[in-house]
């Protein structure tokens, strides 16, 4: 008989996951974690909802058994996770968000794309903004930028701007418009800017003046590869916007120098792509879809970084500047401006 070299438990283990996933989002399109703030039997739930009663109470047995529901004889109620970011009235409800992303990133009709190729426009015009629904994904991420990305980067810029407020700040791409709603509500004497692509805008202007700011916030339309972005910024912010340029790195890096004051600083948030675009792989796969689209966006870390270098940007190295970096997911740049090297 035939004797197994090696042991084939991750191709069963990969199965269940795809069990749980599938589990966790249709509780989450059923609204199930809205319903489980207190302790509830299925019937209650059933009745409520109007669910078959049931099979909600095998679903939520199996809920509970893989972590996402606590259980005590025969009710059920949201762990302390499930209600912060599951329930829908939480301010820090992310299922919308969370359906969003899997959505954009499914591989549902992955072997068609494999068999078929790309499509030709997708790949010749190679567009971000004409495949992925920025629109959407502006309004949906506002909730999930609260879950630690808006805190970290408003306590690193407050460290970095000590004994000065930062006269303008540019939010690049920056779609609702929060960090620059945030940085401005904390730095009274600041104006911000959000450029944004056309199909963008009416979101963060409708949030800017939901939030008193419009005398503050200037929201500017455009495309960030072609169209000018202003400037005199002391701080601009380019999160997740890099691989949008990538075909125009060059000009788009000196462009972002020329806006950037003396003393100004560029935060950059990127996916940190290897070399041989094997790591992370949330990004790979997370891409993959509109790769397989025809899209070719992805930059790796070290293009980027060669790229910054190029352009006269110098990564303020975190034993500069203490423990400001601390939970934030991108890094500070400063440029070396042609006068200064003459001064040097
Ligand atoms: C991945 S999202 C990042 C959003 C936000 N900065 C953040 O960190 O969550 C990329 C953003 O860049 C914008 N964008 C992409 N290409 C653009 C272009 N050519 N001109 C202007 N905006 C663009 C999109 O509309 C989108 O809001």
């Amino acid at each position: 008989m035939v004797k197994p070299q090696l042991n084939p438990g991750q191709y069963y283990k990969l199965l269940h996951q795809k069990r749980v996933t599938e589990l966790f989002l249709s509780g989450l399109r059923l609204h199930i974690f809205t319903e489980l703030e207190g302790w509830e039997t299925p019937a209650s739930v059933a009745a409520r909802t109007g669910l078959n009663e049931r099979n909600v109470s095998l679903f939520l047995n199996a809920l509970a058994s893989i972590g996402m529901l606590e259980k005590d004889g025969t009710r059920f109620c949201n762990t302390p996770e499930s209600n912060e970011f599951l329930n829908e009235t939480s301010p820090l409800y992310l299922g919308e968000c969370l359906l969003f992303r899997e959505n954009m990133m499914s591989l549902h009709s992955i072997d068609e794309k494999v068999k078929n190729g790309p499509d030709i426009q997708t790949l010749h015009q190679n567009i971000g903004a004409e495949v992925y629904d920025f629109c959407e994904m502006a309004k949906v991420t506002v909730p999930e930028m609260y879950t630690g990305r808006v805190q970290s980067l408003l306590a690193a810029v407050k460290e970095l701007f000590i004994d000065r407020q930062p006269g303008k700040i540019l939010d690049l791409g920056g779609g609702s418009g929060v960090f620059a709603m945030e940085l401005v509500a904390a730095f009274p004497e600041s104006k911000g800017v959000v450029f944004e692509h056309p199909k963008v805008t009416a979101l963060p202007r409708r949030l800017i003046t939901e939030r008193g700011l419009s005398s503050r916030i200037e929201v500017m339309e455009g495309d960030f590869n072609k169209d000018g972005i202003g400037e005199d910024y002391d701080l601009i912010i380019a999160s997740g916007v890099l691989d949008f340029a990538k075909d125009y790195l060059d000009s788009f890096l000196e462009k972002l120098k020329h806006a950037l004051s003396a003393n100004g600083y560029l935060y950059i948030v990127t996916h940190e792509v290897s070399e041989d675009y094997q790591n992370p792989p949330e990004s790979i796969l997370g891409w993959l879809s509109s790769h397989l689209d025809g899209l070719d966006l992805l930059l790796t870390k070290n293009t980027i970084e060669q790229a910054l270098m190029k352009h006269g940007f110098h990564c303020m190295e975190k034993r500069d500047v203490g423990g400001m970096f601390k939970g934030l997911p991108g890094k500070f740049y400063q440029v070396i401006k042609e006068e200064e090297h003459q001064d040097d």
